[in-house]
């Protein structure tokens, strides 16, 4: 009876000693959301169907996008009603959305330490195929990865290696119909970006190219990345949603996709444990020696499950650097003004000679070009943050979305890099339109303009991606008279990892007699 009496009391000062705690907790949070409040004189901005409390409404209409893997289009469909930074609930959470340039500007530059990009985002995602990836660190932990990538890029001529690239745009080549056939080019230059960033990140290239030369083992990776990588993006966009839905041959595709990466993990300890000789520079036909992303990494570290997270991760990238270039060829396949002055301006600079690695930095036409083409039709159109403090955005509250919104602790951002590319302010009336020229005025740093995002966390491989896509779209461009398309049907966006046409991209292509890549047919 004695011993009763004494669990209750103690069961009940526990009780009132959580519950003032969490009080007191609620109480702190409140008052620091009220101090950032009046500070930054922020008023309530625009909620999404206000009287949808539980936000079901909102939860099937984000469901139906992801659905059909067009969750940037939906969005579009919405900047009309609530402004471009506005609220909406999914059952108790908060969702700010916006595509407003000052916004963007706010949470990925000026004030980034105030959202966090990795854990609380994408830990989900990666959690079975690559949990120590860049993608899911903040703080500390991602500003010692975010070094280590930055070395990476520092080698740029070893790791994009000019013969390489030779190789694989006559490979690509080989695959164009030579008498005018059509093909569907999207899906070529996916073959194609696979092989490239493959072979950049760890030495080894899966021949997408050519698949009757593939062994068994590259064929089952190849397939296995493919499905991976379009469940890692269903696991985004879907949250925690997604362990209710079927999960398929999830394992056994990680699986796979780990057991490649480790062998070439292996073999590389293997080679270096053998190794005496120093350390070339540049190889006997005078080209800076061919060097991989896993070269690099094992200087930093020889742990090898941080180096297959990390060579998971970039390995991600093969659609988004697929992208930039189909998206290039699909406008140029409609716009054959573009296209004729496009090749003037390259046959002008290399006629029909391989452009040196030098050279790719220039062509600034062909860069006026890849920036349209990435503003209409960016390879991550959409992307998400979290608030890790009581802060605010500069612009989304009061009645016209021109005052300081709050943004409380933990509430999720979604950040739409295709509103803000289409965003008539900016752009003008003519947004949609494809037109190149509209760059002689603006600059590449235009407010709101972020295909590769922007401030600490903006993508590492961007120097990369423009060497590489600068390099094979020359290359095309002097092969072809002319690139024509060959379906009149408009874009069909699908997001997954990155963005593509669902109906592919076909197109029939007019070799140039004159073309030293001719014989490649
Ligand atoms: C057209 C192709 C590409 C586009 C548009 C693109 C875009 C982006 C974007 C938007 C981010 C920021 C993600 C975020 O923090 O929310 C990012 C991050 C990153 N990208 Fe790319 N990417 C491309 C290709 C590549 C390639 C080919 C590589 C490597 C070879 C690469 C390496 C990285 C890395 C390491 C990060 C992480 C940066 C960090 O969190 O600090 N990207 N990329």
């Amino acid at each position: 009876m004695y011993l009763t009496t004494l669990s209750q009391v103690c069961l009940a000062l526990l009780f009132s000693h959580l519950s003032i705690t969490y009080l007191l907790h609620q109480a702190k949070r409140w008052r620091s959301a009220q101090q950032v409040r009046a500070s930054r004189q922020c008023k309530a901005g625009k909620t999404e169907r206000p009287w949808d409390v539980l936000g079901l409404r909102k939860i099937a209409a984000s469901v139906r996008a992801v659905v059909r893997e067009n969750p940037a289009e939906y969005l579009d469909t919405l900047w009309a009603d609530h402004g471009d930074t506005y609220v909406a609930r999914f059952l108790g959470v908060r969702v700010a959305f916006t595509r407003d340039a000052a916004n963007l500007r706010h949470i990925l530059h000026t004030r980034w330490l105030d959202f966090d990009a990795g854990r609380s985002i994408r830990e989900h995602m990666m959690r079975d195929i690559s949990p120590r990836s860049i993608a899911v660190a903040d703080g500390a932990a991602w500003r010692e990865k975010r070094n280590v990538w930055r070395l990476q890029f520092s080698r740029l001529p070893g790791l994009f290696h000019m013969p390489s690239q030779d190789a694989h745009f006559r490979r690509l080549l080989a695959r164009i119909p030579a008498g005018g056939g059509q093909v569907d080019v999207q899906a070529l230059l996916v073959d194609m970006a696979t092989d490239v960033l493959q072979e950049a990140v760890t030495g080894d290239c899966p021949d997408c190219q050519v698949p009757h030369r593939q062994s068994e083992r590259q064929r089952r990776f190849v397939q296995a990345a493919a499905r991976v990588q379009r469940n890692v993006a269903w696991l985004g966009n879907l949250g925690p949603l997604y362990q209710y839905l079927p999960q398929g041959s999830w394992k056994a595709d990680v699986a796979v996709y780990k057991a490649y990466m480790d062998a070439i993990i292996t073999r590389k300890f293997q080679e270096i444990a053998k190794t005496t000789s120093p350390d070339p520079q540049v190889g006997d036909d005078g080209n800076e020696v061919r060097r991989s992303i896993l070269d690099g990494l094992v200087r930093y570290t020889d742990d090898p499950l941080e180096i297959r997270d990390a060579m998971i991760t970039v390995s991600f990238s093969n659609d988004s650097l697929a992208g930039i270039m189909a998206a290039t060829v699909w406008f140029l396949s409609r716009h054959a003004d573009v296209y004729a002055e496009l090749r003037r301006s390259v046959l002008d600079t290399v006629g029909y000679e391989e452009p040196t690695y030098q050279q790719i930095g220039g062509f600034p036409y062909l860069q006026q070009v890849v920036n349209e083409a990435l503003r209409l039709l960016p390879p991550i159109p959409v992307n998400a943050r979290i608030a890790n403090k009581n802060t605010w955005l500069p612009t989304g509250g009061g009645p016209e979305g021109k005052d300081s919104l709050l943004i409380k602790k933990g509430q999720p951002l979604v950040l739409s890099t295709w509103g803000a590319h289409r965003h008539p302010d900016v752009f003008g009336d003519d947004a949609e339109e494809f037109r190149p020229g509209r760059w002689d005025e603006l600059p590449i740093d235009t407010p709101g303009y972020l295909p590769f995002l922007i401030g600490p966390r903006t993508c590492s491989g961007q120097t990369y991606v423009q060497r590489q896509s600068t390099y094979t779209l020359v290359r095309l461009v002097q092969s072809f008279v002319r690139i024509e398309s060959r379906d009149d049907r408009p874009y069909a966006p699908r997001t997954r990892l990155a963005l593509s046409n669902r109906n592919g991209m076909w197109m029939s292509m007019t070799p140039d007699p004159l073309a030293k890549t001719v014989e490649g047919f």
